[in-house]
């Protein structure tokens, strides 16, 4: 109920800038909606049975934000609570007014083992399987559609869904010697999360095909290739010191989110209706985006100092 109270803010006040197609794209971001209201509540308690771990949020002034999926005794594989804290995370940055960025990673040098084995064992009915699924489609796709940019800092491993996880970002950095792998042919699955439908979206059918089809190790050289990784990051040695390499993803990230917060969102924005909604819809909503930028205080100053595009 708070969630859904949550949404129906974010709509009012998205209304409220003229903008009337974002906020239906918005709408769209509850892909089960029953599961987002009424549901709600059993599948948070049914997740809530499986404790360990924590997904932790860190804002900054800077306007980008870590979120850390942290369980390194299970190389950060996700528990029942850590998909709810995954969820309430989500709610925190789709309410943070001044956002431009967001990096996810893992905790302890590992991205993510997908599911916690232990709790798949447990959860293995069909219809509770389901509901963990709509769950995380709902909160993996509400973290996709965030009005910021997002990239996955993928260290070590990111398996089964922890793969899935990394296409909810809008953009993949792999570290030197990390995989990618949708192992879920060889637990007898596939994805769930809705890393197959992104997948295609990112690497087309073909390719997504072949890695769901083989369950194939994609390493940083292959993921450039195939365009799942969008840059490579050499892992710093020891001596340069703890969190570099989270320092060289916010430098990385940086390049997109350089500017004022409105803007930055509203790239996002755009791009995202582009890709979501039919193109006469896609067009209005581009040209309601526009209208909240146009004459703004960025385009007010970029023109008062006649810059040059060199
Ligand atoms: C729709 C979602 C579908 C899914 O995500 S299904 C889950 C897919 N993921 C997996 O199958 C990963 C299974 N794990 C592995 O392959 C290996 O543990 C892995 C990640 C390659 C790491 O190998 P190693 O470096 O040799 O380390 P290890 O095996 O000793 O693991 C360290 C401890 O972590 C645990 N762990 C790793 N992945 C886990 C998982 N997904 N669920 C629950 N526990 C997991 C592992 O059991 C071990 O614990 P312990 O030290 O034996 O108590």
């Amino acid at each position: 109920m708070v969630l859904c109270a949550v949404r129906r803010h974010l709509l009012k006040s998205s209304s409220s800038s003229s903008c009337g197609a974002w906020a239906r794209l918005l709408q769209r971001g509850c892909v089960y909606s029953s599961v987002h209201c009424s549901d709600q509540g059993e599948i948070r308690e049914k997740l809530q049975a499986f404790p360990g771990g924590s997904v932790d949020l860190l804002k900054q002034e800077s306007g980008i934000a870590v979120l850390t999926i942290n369980y390194p005794s299970r190389m950060n594989a996700f528990s029942g609570s850590m998909m709810v804290d995954l969820e309430e995370r989500v709610s925190q940055l789709e309410s943070w007014i001044d956002c431009k960025g967001l990096i996810v990673q893992g905790a302890s040098g590992t991205f993510c083992s997908g599911s916690d084995l232990n709790a798949v064992r447990a959860i293995s009915n069909p219809q509770d399987g389901m509901k963990m699924c709509m769950f995380m489609q709902n909160a993996l796709t509400r973290l996709l559609r965030l009005p910021l940019i997002s990239v996955a800092l993928v260290e070590g491993r990111a398996l089964g869904g922890g793969a899935e996880l990394t296409t909810a970002c809008d953009f993949r950095l792999m570290a030197s010697g990390s995989v990618i792998q949708f192992v879920h042919k060889h637990m007898g699955l596939v994805p769930g999360w809705g890393g197959a439908a992104r997948l295609v979206r990112i690497v087309g059918s073909q390719n997504a095909l072949k890695l769901l089809g083989g369950a194939v190790k994609v390493d940083p050289e292959l993921g450039l290739q195939i365009g799942l990784a969008d840059g490579v990051l050499e892992v710093p040695q020891a001596e340069e010191g703890a969190g570099t390499l989270l320092q060289r993803a916010e430098n990385w990230l940086s390049h997109y989110t350089n500017g004022a917060a409105p803007v930055v969102q509203a790239v996002k924005k755009v791009v995202l209706s582009g890709r979501e909604l039919p193109l006469s819809e896609a067009l209005r909503t581009e040209k309601d985006i526009f209208g909240t930028v146009w004459g703004g205080p960025a385009n007010l100053q970029a023109l008062a100092s006649k810059s040059k595009h060199r």
